[in-house]
């Protein structure tokens, strides 16, 4: 039964492509417009409650939230195309650890840079300048104990690309490309090598070729 993922022009759903791709798993994108308010009619919502994407459909069983969906795969599928889980019981715990700073401290800041910088002017709203200015900041703070880490180690979770860098993919892309602010990666030297690093792996590359963003 081929995976069907839900949304795949939009940030999080990418984050699952990408995986798929690296774990060499087959499947069907099917567009939801989130424009349109697809995500909210009531046969989406009868499968995803909170009217997000991504959502997965693999035969009976049914998956949201992008992070569960990356570590489901990764798990279920160990054994094929790349291990992005670490081959130690301590590389699992720093891929973990990195996951959730990623998952509670990187995308909350890029999230509303997105939302402010990005998708207001689109739909005619104002921007929230004070929000601009608290996640410019909450990124900056970030950004510097990642150029720390990755002064010590090529990838976040150790000297293996991982879960944990994979999962930054999606929205460091509208970081260091669409809100203007491509200088906070930039001027960190051993950040922005990390991301020229993971953003030119062959599976993002075609994530990015054959899904393109909104906007
Ligand atoms: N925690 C969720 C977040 C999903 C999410 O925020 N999806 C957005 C799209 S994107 O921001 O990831 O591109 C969405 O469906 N937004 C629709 C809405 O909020 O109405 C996940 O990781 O899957």
């Amino acid at each position: 039964m081929v995976v069907k993922v839900y949304g795949p022009a939009y940030g999080s759903p990418k984050r699952v492509l990408v995986c798929l791709f690296e774990k060499e798993i087959e499947f069907e994108a099917v567009d939801i417009d989130l424009f349109k308010g697809e995500h909210k009619q009531p046969d989406f919502l009868k499968l995803q409650p909170f009217g997000e994407v991504p959502l997965v459909q693999d035969g009976d069983y049914t998956l949201y939230e992008s992070r569960a969906i990356i570590r489901y795969y990764a798990e279920k599928y160990k054994n094929q195309g790349t291990d992005l889980l670490g081959k130690t019981v301590e590389e699992r715990g720093l891929v973990e650890q990195w996951l959730e700073v990623e998952a509670h401290s990187f995308h909350p800041a890029i999230y509303n840079l997105v939302i402010q910088v990005l998708f207001a002017p689109l739909k005619g709203a104002p921007s929230d300048q004070k929000v601009i200015e608290e996640s410019d900041e909450k990124l900056k703070k970030v950004l510097d104990i990642y150029e720390e880490r990755l002064s010590k180690t090529k990838y976040l979770a150790g000297d293996f690309f991982s879960l944990a860098d994979l999962s930054h993919l999606a929205f460091g892309h509208y970081l260091v490309n669409q809100t203007g602010r491509g200088n906070l990666v930039r001027e960190r030297k051993h950040v922005s090598a990390w991301w020229d690093d993971i953003s030119s792996r062959p599976s993002w590359k075609k994530v990015l070729e054959q899904y393109k963003y909104p906007v």
